[in-house]
Order: structure tokens, then sequence, then C-alpha cells
């Protein structure tokens, strides 16, 4: 069975390293709610902080007049076997503070760092641990004194803002409530008592404690209270002699404060009968028990929630993925894996699966015809133009038969213009590649990670693809090129031997005469040259697509980052792990998270060490 030193010494390591990560509050519910804590409540000056002390058997709380405390104190105790006596505070780990009047001193000046030195309060906590063989493993929050009116240099909203900090604390249903309530004054007005009585109905996590019975008018005492029967709780009152503000500026020793409160109740003819369960060593040994037995309570459902937050945790881990591994061979395998991904996914978008692919149809289908459509043949094969081109393809000499050369040079001149469809066609097909590039990269959920490498992977695909189109620009041009290189014989061949029944009769049959190319002649050229360059267009309707495809399409498909590979093969293991970078933001979060993972670890294998023993 475990001791009860080890289960609370337990729950104070686990709040401790809650405190480390920043654990307690915030969103859900955390390990450090979960875990039970005893919070002093009580009205200004009501002896608060003397309580706290005679608990620790040490004056280290500042003093003074108005509210001193200003923000949550968490006080950890921590029994130790034998040695000094040491306090360390969370905001100053290496520092150990073995002179009580310096702790005293920090927790003024960390309270002002916050706060300034201005009256007013703050929910931030300092966090300070007592290492002493004189104490009891306990945690305490000593929270600002309940006040029922502000003071000069304070704001009025600072009754509401006290009373709902130390709410925020005492209406966790794992809070322990000490409530201090001084005995000369009416325990029906008692602050505490009121507080907890509105956040803990049923009495069951407030311990009652009064102070000051020896302020009390001579020929009264508090019998009434400390025997339940004035204000009835689950839990027993017990009374308190605190030094007086007397016994403090003289210096009165705590020790010979714990043995002189110990024998006022012996003595005392009202208390007498109750003196063993009187003073703030008893007061001690009963929290730590309550304690005790509220953490055996409450370890198995610590345990579940434990175990259910480590499962979130390594649910989250998987979400944003594993760390990576420092090893260059390793790292490099998970590059060409991760491009791999990135390529599974932009064949996906080529070959369909994802959408995109279609619209490189698209561009065959409509881009390409309604460009060719729209080049100016009527224009350039007009009356007027035709005669131009002829007589200045004749020269000083007319043509005898046929204008061969005015032929030759309207078909050169039309299948030009074919160019510019064509090279169209290729920047289509190159921006939908490379928008699929993107939204590729986007999707490859195993990419998300790592945006440097994202980075990589869009500049190397965005130059292949450039070269791509460089290639697919030149092949096509010489389509277009090989159109006029050489002329498709047998489509003249037939023009001649068509009848030429459409001839005028009293034209001359072979050609020129002296109002040589009349319309008829020339609409004729013109016509003769359009057909042919109809017959040039549905050809290349045709086979432009395909050398599109060929060097574009097809080659993105192939080797989209062939030359990536190659090059991430040669690199240095800095440069791998460069490229592995990821959102600092990332980081930081798998870092946290882990971290946490560790903590939920560890507290589940103490728990389980302990709670077996
Ligand atoms: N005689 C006597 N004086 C006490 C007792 N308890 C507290 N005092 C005195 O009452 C005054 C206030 O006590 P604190 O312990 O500072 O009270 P507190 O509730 O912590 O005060 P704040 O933090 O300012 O709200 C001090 O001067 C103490 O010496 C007691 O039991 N007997």
């Amino acid at each position: 069975m475990a001791t009860m030193e080890s289960l609370i010494g337990l729950v104070n390591k686990i709040q401790r390293a809650c405190t480390v990560l920043g654990d307690h509050g915030g969103e859900g519910m955390s390990l450090w709610e979960a875990l039970p804590s005893v919070a002093v409540v009580g009205g200004q000056s009501s002896g608060k902080s003397s309580v706290l002390e005679s608990v620790v058997g040490r004056d280290f709380l500042p003093r003074g007049s108005g509210i001193v405390t200003r923000r949550p104190l968490v006080l950890q105790l921590h029994k130790t076997e034998s040695g000094a006596e040491y306090a360390e505070f969370l905001h100053a780990p290496k520092k150990r503070f073995t002179d009580f009047a310096a702790v005293r001193k920090e927790i003024a000046d960390e309270t002002d760092r916050i706060t300034g030195k201005t009256k007013q309060i703050s929910n931030i906590p300092i966090h300070l641990s007592i290492y002493s063989p004189h104490v009891v493993n306990l945690t305490l929050i000593d929270l600002p004194g309940l006040t029922k009116v502000a003071v000069e240099g304070q704001s009025e909203s600072i009754v509401e803002d006290i009373e709902n900090m130390v709410r925020s604390y005492v209406e966790k249903p794992n809070c322990i409530i000490l409530a201090i309530s001084p005995a000369n004054q009416d325990i029906a007005t008692s602050d505490a008592i009121k507080l907890a009585r509105e956040v803990d109905p049923t009495g069951e996590r407030t311990f009652g404690v009064l102070t000051k019975l020896d302020l009390m008018d001579k020929g009264t005492n508090a019998a009434d209270v400390l025997e339940g029967r004035a204000y009835r709780l689950q839990h027993p009152w017990v009374g308190i002699v605190n030094r007086s503000q007397a016994d403090i500026n003289k210096n009165v020793d705590m020790i010979i404060a714990r043995r002189k409160e110990r024998e006022y109740f012996e003595t005392s003819p009202d208390y007498g009968h109750l003196a063993n369960k009187m003073g703030s060593e008893y007061l001690a040994k009963l929290l730590s028990k309550h304690l005790e037995i509220v953490i055996r309570q409450r370890i198995p459902s610590i345990i579940a929630l434990i175990n259910k937050t480590i499962d979130e945790l390594n649910a989250e881990l998987d979400r944003i993925g594993r760390p990576i591994t420092a090893d260059g061979g390793a790292q490099l395998y998970m590059i060409l894996e991760l491009c791999r991904a990135f390529d599974r996914v932009f064949k996906e978008h080529l070959d369909g699966g994802r959408p995109g692919g279609d619209r490189i149809y698209g561009v065959f289908d409509n881009q390409l015809p309604a460009a060719l459509k729209k080049l100016p043949f009527d224009r350039h094969l007009s009356l007027k133009n035709v005669q131009r081109v002829v007589t200045e393809a004749d020269g000083y000499q007319p043509h005898l038969i046929a204008p061969e050369q005015g032929y030759r040079r309207l078909i050169d001149g039309s299948i030009s213009y074919f160019k510019g469809p064509a090279e169209a066609s290729v920047d289509a097909v190159h921006f939908v590649l490379k928008e699929l590039v993107r939204k590729s990269i986007a999707e490859t959920v195993e990419l998300k990670r790592f945006p440097t490498l994202q980075n990589d992977i869009a500049t190397a695909a965005n130059e292949a693809l450039e070269r791509f189109r460089e290639e697919s620009r030149k092949t096509v041009l010489r389509l277009v090129e090989m159109e006029s290189g050489y002329l498709t014989v047998d489509f003249f061949r037939k023009l001649h031997m068509e009848p030429e029944k459409k001839q005028e009769k009293n034209a001359n049959p072979s050609g020129p005469n002296n109002d040589r190319l009349n319309d008829n002649y020339l609409r004729r050229i013109g016509s003769n040259v359009n057909a042919y360059i109809g017959m040039v267009c549905d050809t290349l309707k045709n086979t432009i697509p395909k050398a599109v495809v060929y060097c574009q399409v097809r080659e993105a498909k192939r080797s989209l980052l062939s030359n990536f590979y190659a090059q991430v093969g040669r690199r240095e293991k800095e440069r791998l792990s460069a490229m592995l970078d990821e959102d600092p933001q990332l980081m930081e979060r798998r870092t946290q998270i882990a971290k946490r993972l560790e903590l939920y670890k560890s507290a589940r294998d103490e728990i389980d060490a302990v709670a077996w023993k």
C-alpha cells in the first residue's frame, strides 16, 4: 500500500512537472486540474499568511498593511529526510534560497514585476517550493484576501476582480478550500465561509480555520464555532493562534510560536478538551491526511485522464508527423519518398482520378481550333493582296503559264500565320501543367509539414516544365515550317487536271494578257491557295496536339523530377536536412506535444509505481 508521503509526494511531483510545462489551466481538463490542491481563502488580514507560515514553520511571506498578496502563490512543501531547508522559485530555477527573508523579498519583487508597484492584482501565479524536514508534503495556494472596499490607488473593480480570481481556484471540484475566518469577528460575516458555501454547499471540501482566538473579547469564546454548532462543515473546525503583530515585530521564532500555540490550547479553560485537535501543526497533518484520501480516490480517474490524454497526444503527433531522422541516407530516402508521393498525385491529375488533365484536351479541342478559325486568311487572300503578291513575285517578267512564285509566296505567308496558334497551344498546356504542379504540391498530404521541400519541388518541377515548353515550342514551329518547306505536289497536280470550265472563254487560258490578272483569275488563285491552306490547317490541327503531348505532357509524366533526383542524390547531408526543414510553429508544437507526452507517461509510471507499492 502506498504511504501518505509517497502519494502526496507523487502529486507534488506531477504538479511541479505540470507547472514547468504550463499545463495548468488552458484548454480542456488538464492534468493539473485533475490533481487535488489546497487553496487558502479569507478576508483581508484574517490571518491567511500567518496560517501558511505556521504550517511551514518558517517566516517567508511578505507582510504589511493593505493587500499584500496580489498574485496567487502556489506553495509546494516537500518533506526531506534531513539536511538544510531551502526554497526555490519556478521563475528562478537555478537559485536556492536558504535565507527566508530573501524568499519574502523575492515574492514581493516578483509580485511587482507583473503588477507594477501599484496595488493591482494579477492571476498569474508565483510558484515556490520549500524543501524541509519539518514540513509535510502539501501544495497550498495562497490567494489575495477578499475585501469589501477598494482603497486609494486601486480601481473600483478590484473587489470583484479578487473575488473572481479566488473563485476561479475554489470552484474547481478538486480544490480543497482552507477557509480562514478570524475569531474576533462574527462567523456569519466571514468572507471565506460565504464564498466556500457558494462553491461547496455540502461542505465536503471545505476546512474551516478560526484564527485570532487569543484576540477575542474577555469572557467570550469560540467553542460554538470550533465544535461545529455555529456553522456546520463535514470536517472539524481547527482553531489557530498565530503570532501577533507584536510577536512578528519582535521576530519571535516560528518554532517558539508553535510551542506557545500548543501551550495556549493545552492550558485554555475553553478549549483544553479540544487541545489535540487544534493548532497549526495539527492542521497541517489533517490536511495532509485528507489530501492523501482524496488522491487515493482520484487515482483511477487521474489514470483514465492520463491515458486518454496520451492517446490524444499520440494521435496529434501522427497527424502532424513524427520527428525526422538525423541520418543522411534516411533523409535522402525520405525526400525521394516525398517526391514520389507528389509525383503520384501529379499523375493522377493528368491521367484522371483528380481533375485538371481534361483542361489539356480543352486546349486541343476548343482553344486551338478557335484560334485557327480566327486566322486572317480572308484578308491575306483578298483579290487585292493576291494581285499584289503575284505581281511582286513575277517581277519584270510576268509568269507565262501559272504564277508559281506567287503561289509559293501566298502559301508561305499563310502558313506562317499558324505559328501563333501553335505557340499559344504550347503555352496554354504549359500553364495547365504548372497549375497542376501547384495543386499537386498542395494536395500531397505527406508534404504538408515541409515548406522548404515544397518550394524545392515546385522550383524543380517548374524548371522542367520550362524546358519541356521550349522543346515543344521548337517542335510545333518545326511542324509549321515543314509545311512551308515542301508543298504537297499532288494537290496542285489535281488542280491542273480539273477542267477549267469556270475560266472565262475570252480569257487567255495561258494566263496573263494585257489586262493581265483579271478578277476571276485572281479569285481562282486565292481560292486554290485557300483550299491548300485548309488542308494544311486540318493537318496541323492534328499534329500540333501530338507534338505538344509528346514534348510536354508525356515528358512531365516521365521525367518531371528527374533532374531534381540527380541533384538531390549529390547533395551533402546538411543540405538534405535543410530541405526537410519544417514550419517552425509546427516544430514548436511537436516539441510541446512531445514534452507533454513525456510528462503524462512519466506521471503514469510514477502512479503505477506508487499505487502498487
Ligand atoms: N494575536 C494574533 N494576531 C494574529 C493572528 N493571526 C494573524 N494575526 C495578525 O493579524 C495580522 C494579519 O495577518 P496576516 O497573516 O498577514 O493576514 P492575511 O490574511 O494574510 O492578510 P492579507 O494577505 O494582507 O490579506 C498580522 O498582524 C498578524 O500578526 C492570531 O491568531 N493572533
